[in-house]
């Protein structure tokens, strides 16, 4: 439940070398939709490596508020006794899914084909965010939605008691938006079908498969066809949630910004829908190699080793790899400011619409810092001051937001003057430990 706090301000300074291994926390994507399908599933499904992070926890007490039971054994291992697909039972209280919009989506998507009714809500920035990308494919269903203004929470789902199978093309790259209408239609009768445009991140798809639904991925003309059959009886898994690549960037984009860094990040999932912003740092030049590639689950897998990288240059990022690096641009704008040349990305429309508008955040801080920024509705282009450039001695407002937070810290370690946030408090939503994990490393944090 970000952003009840009190705000905590931090500082980086410039950091020493940056050396050792970052063992980094399980995924957020998974961590979420192992508790949710952990739920819909019949006995007990055991979860390791879950990210114990704000946004995982408030899904797991929603988890508990539709009836399921939610066991945490310690050191990241859970165990959920789920009640089944339909057997949802109606919360005695509003559900209150925090700072997270993955949470409350994916949860509106499950009660939404059930005949409960629940109330969402979140914190300040969720409670910004828009709704109406879930709700209008719910209403299909037959779901009923009444929220504020904009189809904004806080926001009551009345579940279709009849619910009819739907067919829906998503209109914005969304995995959100696709895993909502999958969840729906689990206690649909029939076939869902959903067709994305654009590739964006499968976790949903495979591991509905694992727990043992019926459920196909065509690549076709007509972009990415998903058809799920309804009313499966799902199978109680024993998971292991891989670390998670968005929070790697971290200490990766650290490692090549700060002289000397040597840093690697092990077990780091390079699911081809997540690992963008690999791909574009070794296109900018960075030394990022992927160590002891491996298949684990299904799933590509390497140790990242980032080093010191002091001849990055700028590039166009391509708009088609977009989805696969979407929570990532923040944390890159900081590296493109310390390569040479501009760095363009462009078909980010949806970093508007996250925990902060990314875009309007991360030009603002930049700009504090001495960076050059130009921005148009989807796209902007940061002018890189090369590796002893960045002047920094900015504060900057995370507004909410984890990743513009950890962005700006990161950005701190190399640059040639500290960098502030207004409130660290929001890392603890998605990476708990980034503080003790970049410490331990070499980096500078305090909280001031
Ligand atoms: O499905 C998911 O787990 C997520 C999907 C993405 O959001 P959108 O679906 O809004 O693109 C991403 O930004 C978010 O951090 C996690
Ligand atoms: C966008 C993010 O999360 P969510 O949409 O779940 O709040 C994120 O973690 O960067």
């Amino acid at each position: 439940m970000s952003g009840h706090g009190t705000p905590i301000p931090m500082t980086s300074h410039r950091a020493d070398p940056l050396k050792g291994v970052a063992e980094v926390p399980g995924d957020k994507s998974i961590s979420h939709r192992s508790l949710i399908l952990g739920a819909l599933s019949v006995g007990e499904t055991k979860i390791s490596g879950l990210l114990e992070g704000e946004d995982v926890l408030d899904t797991a007490k929603a988890m508990q508020a539709f009836g399921a039971e939610v066991v945490n054994h310690g050191g990241g291992n859970w165990s959920v006794f789920g009640v089944g697909v339909g057997g949802f039972a109606e919360p005695g209280n509003v559900i209150d899914c925090g700072n997270s919009g993955t949470g409350v989506r994916l949860i509106m998507g499950v009660m939404a084909t059930s005949p409960i009714t629940a109330t969402f809500t979140g914190d300040a920035s969720l409670n910004k965010r828009p709704m109406a990308r879930v709700t209008d494919p719910l209403a299909l269903f037959g779901t009923q939605s009444v929220g504020r203004s904009g189809g904004r929470l806080p926001m009551t789902i009345v579940g279709a008691a009849d619910p009819v199978p739907v067919r829906y093309e998503v209109p914005v790259p969304s995995a959100q938006v696709k895993s909502a209408v999958l969840f729906a239609g689990l206690n649909a009768p029939g076939k869902t079908v959903v067709i994305e445009k654009e590739a964006t991140r499968d976790h949903t798809e495979r591991m509905l498969a694992g727990f043992g639904a019926e459920i196909t991925t065509e690549d076709t003309e007509e972009g990415r066809v998903i058809t799920l059959t309804g009313r499966p009886e799902l199978k109680p898994q024993v998971i292991a949630v891989p670390r998670d690549p968005s929070s790697a960037a971290f200490p990766v984009c650290a490692a090549l910004i700060t002289p000397g860094s040597d840093v690697l990040v092990p077990n780091i999932g390079l699911n081809p829908t997540r690992a963008g912003l690999y791909y574009t740092l070794q296109d900018m030049g960075a030394d990022l190699t992927f160590e002891n590639m491996r298949e684990e689950g299904g799933e590509p897998v390497a140790d990242l080793r980032a080093k010191y990288s002091p001849d990055m240059k700028g590039i166009e990022v391509p708009p088609a790899r977009a989805a696969s690096m979407i929570d990532e641009y923040p944390v890159l704008s900081v590296v493109a400011s310390f390569a040479e040349g501009k760095t363009m990305m462009a078909g980010v429309k949806e970093l508007r619409v996250k925990e902060s508008d990314r875009i309007d955040a991360m030009a603002k801080g930049l700009r504090a810092n001495g960076v050059t920024v130009e921005e148009g509705e989807d796209w902007w282009e940061v002018t890189g001051l090369g590796i002893d450039g960045v002047p920094g001695g900015g504060i900057c407002e995370s507004v909410l937001d984890h990743r513009i937070a950890m962005s700006f810290m990161v950005m701190g370690m190399g640059a040639q003057n500290a960098v502030s946030v207004d409130d660290g408090g929001p890392i603890a939503t998605s990476f708990p430990i980034f503080e003790s994990l970049m410490g331990n490393l070499g980096a500078k944090l305090e909280r001031t």
